[in-house]
């Protein structure tokens, strides 16, 4: 079996042109929406994301607003510029690029987003109303790479319903996040969340219909433990340079022989990246218009 391409380059541009058109369709009503971005110090893959981002946003007709800051900047002065963007009206949204260096305090920084303008969804308030709210849809902005992740799948025709689905990675921004949204009724998967301590990988694996491979451990999913027919989400970004041409060059979390045992695979790059970025743009549109109904 070769499987199927989950192609997020191609589902993110069809989900921008979507966006474009209610970012319009918001200005004709006078709302600007304008995502912010932090970064902190000069790490050559945090400037690359975050340009990123703002040439995502050129492309929506989203104002992109962007504080660039030195490594050494302190605590105190970083809370004041997140304190600047939480009172600035332009600003209806912005991301903290992470990771922070370490002498900066990661989890005080988050929790002092504003949670309506917390466009990652990572904030303790909105991780929170993910999790206690089962029955009630969701108005607040969603963890991007998880909402992504299932995204991609479902404009895939894929029926998550009744699904076992493994996720390999207990960080934050995937692996904790995801099972909360998977088993909300609305989607009605079921979730083993496994991680680099877990006994026994490769045989829970072996169960799974979904696999979500967030570890950021290379070939963590080997090929011998991808059930035939499984969906294989490859979402590990971790960076080695390649030995011929000597550049750096992302590999993900999945053995790329799994793809001739799955039925579906997202390749890395190109799959659940692209799928990141735009869930970005999404929360920021959905605020506008949550708040502007
Ligand atoms: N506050 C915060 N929010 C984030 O969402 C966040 C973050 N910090 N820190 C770093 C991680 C990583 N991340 C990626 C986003 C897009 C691609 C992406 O689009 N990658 C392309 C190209 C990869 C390449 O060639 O380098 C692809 O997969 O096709 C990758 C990685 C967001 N992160």
């Amino acid at each position: 079996m070769t499987a199927q391409i989950l192609d997020g380059k191609a589902v993110s541009s069809t989900i921008k042109a979507e966006l474009k058109e209610r970012v319009t369709a918001l200005r004709e009503r006078g709302i600007v929406p304008g995502l912010g971005t932090v970064l902190v110090g000069s790490d050559p893959g945090s400037q690359w994301y975050v340009a990123g981002k703002h040439r995502d946003c050129a492309e929506v007709g989203i104002e992109s607003i962007r504080r660039d800051l030195p490594e050494s900047i302190t605590q105190e002065e970083l809370e004041a510029v997140l304190d600047e963007l939480n009172a600035d009206p332009a600003c209806t949204g912005y991301i903290v690029q992470l990771p922070l260096p370490a002498h900066l305090d990661t989890d005080a920084i988050l929790e002092r987003v504003d949670p309506e303008k917390d466009a990652d969804g990572l904030h303790p308030t909105n991780l929170g109303r993910l999790v206690l709210n089962v029955n009630r849809p969701i108005s607040t902005p969603l963890p991007c790479t998880p909402r992504g992740a299932i995204e991609l799948m479902q404009r895939h025709g894929i029926e998550l319903a009744g699904k076992h689905v493994v996720v390999v990675g207990r960080g934050v921004t995937v692996g904790r996040a995801i099972g909360p949204l998977l088993t909300r009724r609305e989607f009605n998967a079921t979730v083993t969340l496994t991680h680099t301590g877990t006994v026994g990988l490769d045989d829970l694996l072996r169960t799974a219909d979904v696999i979500v491979a967030a570890a950021g451990v290379p070939g963590i999913v080997k090929a011998s433990a991808v059930k035939p027919g499984a969906i294989v989400l490859d979402v590990g970004v971790s960076r080695e340079t390649d030995p011929e041409t000597g550049k750096s060059r992302v590999v993900g979390d999945v053995d790329p022989a799994a793809a001739d045992v799955a039925s579906w695979i997202s390749p890395n790059p190109g799959g659940i990246g692209p799928m990141t970025r735009v869930q970005l743009l999404t929360n920021v549109v959905d605020t506008a218009e949550r708040l502007n109904p």
